[in-house]
């Protein structure tokens, strides 16, 4: 779940793509990535860390043009560490190509034998994305000579890459001498949308971003989600074209999107993060309900930060009180999206810290929005132990994650789940807690989609069963034995 934006402006587009991914940090911390397009020249920065750190005024100056697009980084393939892989990435041919990407694709392996075999395309890393790009590049290369560089040309060589491409990709690029590209893949597992608003001589200046927020900030309105399997090209001079480049699609976000990675006052696919997380907290208050007793716990308290919204409605419904008493060092980032499993667990104790007079003899409470490896709720249940809790009790707002995660969320091994192979009462054992409430995952889907037209939702990590369909055994055990960061 990286974050990606792109700009159509009447003006430089350096400061809003910067200010757009500071708005996006919250999707990636590893590394990020400016490119602007100026007439025939793109411009480049990559850099490691957070954005707020990363660029340099003379980067800034140097990323001139009225066109670009921005990204930052949460790595699911490849490594973290590795500045190869830090996007945007750029091809030369054909015309000049920069691209960025939020998802993870699933048949890697494949994509790189035929790029290196058949297409004679070099690989400098080991980024999914390099193969994004590279196959977009071949299938518009492979249009050429005889096609104009047209909408046309671009929306043929996208109905060529879905057909080759197999995972999640929701992804913006400039083509030189013809502008943005922007497409989602045939299931719209990770999120896109498109914004729009007036600048100069009333001409209009288009956004494309991971998530709604970036609008908002930036004056846009919401157009509309970008389809699954749609591709839209904007031009230079803010024409906007778009065609259903997928044979067929289906609708199928990512439901850890609602659940963790999305920052609450975002919209995506018509579903108001917020809500859908106070409906979280109202579905788990109902088997909360019906799995204590009155008396059992005295208060109830979020783990900071995305647990809060279904936490507060939480204590509402069960009438409990709601304590904040945790409190959060707000200069240490999210920690589930850090690159390791030490650095998480040392993050864990400087990020958040107990007011002992919340805890002392109380029976308290704990809501989080997720269990993944553990790391969290271990760390915090010893913490409200040691401030004085008389019992601990944890529910989590999202169901047990027992499966990995191969869609851009990077949690591929089942060894590391604290969940796997274990029940309820083994995983309240595991985290230390006397008693733990998991969300049922019929709930988590309802407390999303529930009173909308949409039908479907990727809940792989908490049911195994993956939208795409080729996500096979094989597959996972080679993931397995491949990525343990
Ligand atoms: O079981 P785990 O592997 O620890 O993963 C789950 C935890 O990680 C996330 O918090 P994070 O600190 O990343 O971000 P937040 O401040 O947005 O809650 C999430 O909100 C859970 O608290
Ligand atoms: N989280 C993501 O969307 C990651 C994008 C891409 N798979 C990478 O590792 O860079
Ligand atoms: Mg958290």
């Amino acid at each position: 779940m990286c974050g990606i934006v792109g700009h159509v402006s009447t003006g430089p587009v350096n400061q809003q793509i910067y200010d757009s991914l500071l708005l996006l940090q919250h999707r990636g911390q590893d590394s990020s990535g400016i490119a602007t397009a100026d007439g025939e020249t793109f411009h480049l920065v990559k850099t490691k860390g957070h954005v707020r750190e990363a660029y340099r005024t003379r980067d800034m100056r140097n990323l001139t043009g009225n066109i670009g697009l921005g990204h930052v980084r949460y790595a699911t393939a490849g490594s973290a560490n590795n500045v190869d892989e830090v996007q945007p990435f750029y091809v030369n041919a054909p015309y000049g190509i920069i691209l960025v990407h939020n998802g993870n694709l699933t048949n890697t392996r494949e994509l790189s034998d035929e790029l290196y075999r058949i297409d004679r395309r070099h690989l400098n890393s080991e980024s999914d994305t390099e193969l994004l790009l590279n196959v977009l590049a071949n299938e518009l290369q492979s249009r050429l000579p005889g096609d104009e560089l047209t909408p046309d040309t671009i929306f043929d060589s996208i109905t060529g890459l879905h057909d080759r491409v197999e995972g999640s990709y929701a992804s913006i690029a400039l083509i030189s001498g013809l502008g943005m590209v922007a497409f989602r893949d045939p299931f719209g597992i990770r999120p896109l949308v498109l914004g729009r608003r007036e600048g100069e001589h009333g001409r209009d200046e288009w956004v494309v971003a991971s998530e709604s927020l970036v609008l908002e900030s930036g004056g846009y309105e919401l157009v509309r989600d970008v389809a699954p399997g749609e591709a839209i090209v904007i031009t230079e001079s803010g024409e906007l074209f778009s065609r259903q480049c997928a044979a067929s699609t289906r609708l199928a976000p990512c439901s850890f999107e609602y659940v963790y990675l999305a920052r609450p006052d975002s919209v995506m696919n018509g579903i108001s993060v917020y809500e859908s997380r106070l409906r979280m907290g109202r579905k788990l208050a109902e088997k909360a309900r019906r799995e204590l007793t009155a008396g059992d716990i005295d208060v109830l308290m979020p783990i900071p930060d995305s647990a809060r919204p279904s936490a507060m409605e939480m204590a509402q419904v069960l009438g409990i009180p709601y304590r904040e008493g945790f409190y959060k060092n707000r200069y240490v980032g999210r920690t589930f999206i850090m690159p390791g499993q030490k650095v998480r667990k040392k993050s864990v104790r400087q990020k958040l810290n107990a007011l002992g007079t919340e805890f002392k003899g109380k029976n308290v409470l704990l809501v989080d929005d997720s269990i993944v490896r553990g790391t969290t709720s271990k760390e915090i249940v010893e913490m409200a132990r040691m401030a004085g809790a008389k019992s601990v009790t944890f529910a989590s707002a999202a169901p047990a994650v027992r499966h990995p995660h191969v869609y851009g969320i990077n949690m591929p091994t089942r060894a590391e789940l604290v969940a796997n192979g274990r029940s309820t009462e083994e995983v309240a054992a595991a985290i230390g807690a006397n008693r733990l409430i998991y969300q049922d995952v019929d709930d988590l889907k309802d407390a999303i989609i529930g009173g909308t037209d949409i039908t479907e939702l990727d809940l792989s990590c908490f049911t195994g069963e993956y939208v795409t369909g080729t996500v096979t055994a094989e597959y996972l055990a080679w993931l397995e034995a491949n990525r343990t960061s």
